[in-house]
């Protein structure tokens, strides 16, 4: 009997999970990618397509195929509703949240400190004629970047390109093993029962530490000192929180790793595929020449500031076209705190993941027009730019909208520009499109090779 029961209950659960994973609500109404399985949904056919292919064999193939709505399925997760239109991606980001403060400071002097550590590994490089992984400089010089401006103090990894710096390494590692659980539903039990877990720990504990010796050594200055340096840290510092209260070194701690984790690799990987695509074969050249007029004609001989990058339009335009076509954010997600209709009528309940993806967005001809596959940063000049925001914005819109926009677009911005000014860059490999990785952000999975000579 006791068999019986077994089988009886099995074949009804089978049933029930025929075609969605456990945990999943079973939706009919809903267009779903085909290769779904009893109990695990979608979760082979998702790993059965590598990482590296996965915005384009997935993500951008099902919006072409079932359109901007439809829904995949995965155990421990949940039903996940793929909604790319600006309207339900606005609609969704309508909850309440409170919104954030946008970090406005920020200090050029300290920026323009880490890029001349750029252009001198350049002259080198033009010097020896040697190759320059852009790809891997930029992350480097985005740390660097983050440290100075953040703390006042560079991580030194410009300085040690090729040696290990212990906090970049410990970074690294951690972002990898993040991107690894984004397709693993199972990677709790994976990290508890193998040395990834241990490995966690670890980097964690590098990063934290070398935080909180920072936060310590800014506790020991004279703070009433009228002329002392402020960054951003010393502003977080002296704020209080919800409770009146200032805030815990734990807590300036996780701030700070936030920080570090959503703006090093968004901001550093928008620059080597905006450098991509202002260089490769098919590049329409007098893109790069109006980008050249504009630096020369704003920077002439001096530094930027920030008065000079605001009048930088072209430049980041390119930022914002290059952003279209490879967000550095590729894809978001909300979880529904309640049942809800999206404004094309699909309903989607509490608990339910609503899902979007900017890679599709950028790339769909339903939102752009026949000219959505044309790098042309002219749509985001004064006259289209409104519209292009109203369709997409890569940093999103909103409440909940990037609070490091404005540093990205001065880091991005500037960089690139004191970069072409002063140097002329040519891709090793200008046919090829580079492959992007695994993760979270975008990044290239084999680098950008390029060659550099001083511009004259
Ligand atoms: C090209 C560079 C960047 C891109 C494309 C980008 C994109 C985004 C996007 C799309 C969001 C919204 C996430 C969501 O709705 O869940 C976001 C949030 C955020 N970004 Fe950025 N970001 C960039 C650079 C930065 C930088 C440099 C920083 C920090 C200095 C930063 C800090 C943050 C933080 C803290 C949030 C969370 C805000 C919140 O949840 O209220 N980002 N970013």
């Amino acid at each position: 009997n006791k068999l019986k029961l077994i089988t009886a209950i099995i074949a009804l659960l089978t049933y029930k999970y025929r075609s969605h994973a456990v945990g999943a609500r079973r939706r009919n109404d809903l267009k779903e990618p085909k290769g779904a399985v009893p109990f695990l949904g979608h979760t082979l056919l998702m790993a059965s397509i590598p990482g590296t292919e996965l915005l384009d064999a997935f993500f951008l193939k099902n919006y072409r195929e079932l359109g901007p709505v439809w829904s995949i399925s995965l155990p421990g997760i949940g039903r996940m509703i793929q909604g790319d239109t600006p309207e339900m991606v606005e609609h969704v980001n309508k909850a309440n949240f409170a919104a954030a403060k946008a970090i406005r400071e920020h200090s050029n002097e300290g920026l323009n400190r880490e890029v001349q550590k750029i252009l001198d590994y350049f002259d080198k490089a033009a010097a020896s004629g040697s190759e320059v992984d852009f790809h891997e400089l930029m992350h480097a010089f985005s740390l660097d970047a983050f440290g100075s401006w953040t703390f006042g103090e560079s991580f030194g990894c410009l300085e040690n390109m090729g040696r290990k710096v212990p906090f970049a390494e410990a970074l690294n590692e951690l972002l990898e093993i993040s991107s690894g659980r984004l397709v693993d539903p199972i990677w709790r039990l994976r990290e508890s029962i193998s040395p990834v877990g241990t490995n966690v720990r670890q980097n964690k504990a590098v990063m934290r530490q070398h935080i909180h010796r920072i936060i310590a050594k800014h506790r020991e200055q004279d703070w009433s000192d009228p002329n002392k340096k402020s960054n951003l840290l010393m502003m977080y510092m002296e704020a209080k929180g919800v409770d009146g209260q200032p805030y815990s070194d734990e807590l300036l701690v996780d701030t700070m790793m936030t920080l570090l984790v959503a703006g090093r690799d968004t901001t550093s990987e928008a620059m080597s595929w905006m450098i991509y695509l202002l260089h490769r074969e098919e590049a329409d050249p007098s893109i790069l020449k109006m980008v050249l007029a504009e630096i020369d004609d704003v920077l002439g001989d001096n530094p930027p500031t920030h008065e000079t990058h605001k009048k930088l339009k072209f430049v980041e335009a390119c930022l914002y076209e290059t952003l279209r076509l490879f967000p550095t954010l590729p894809r978001n997600l909300r979880r529904c705190i309640k049942d809800d209709i999206l404004p094309d009528g699909t309903k989607i309940y509490a608990g339910d993941y609503f899902t979007w993806s900017y890679y599709a967005m950028g790339r769909s001809e339903r939102i752009w027009g026949s000219e959505v596959e044309t790098f042309k940063p002219s749509r985001w000049l004064a006259g289209e730019r409104s519209a292009s925001m109203n369709k997409f914005n890569p940093f999103h819109l909103g409440p909940r909208q990037c609070i490091g926009q404005g540093f990205a677009i001065v880091q991005a911005v500037t960089t690139v520009a004191l970069m072409l000014k002063n140097f002329e860059v040519t891709l090793v490999e200008p046919g090829k499109l580079p492959v992007y990785g695994v993760g979270i952000t975008l990044p290239m999975a084999c680098g950008l090779p390029i060659r550099v000579a001083r511009r004259t």
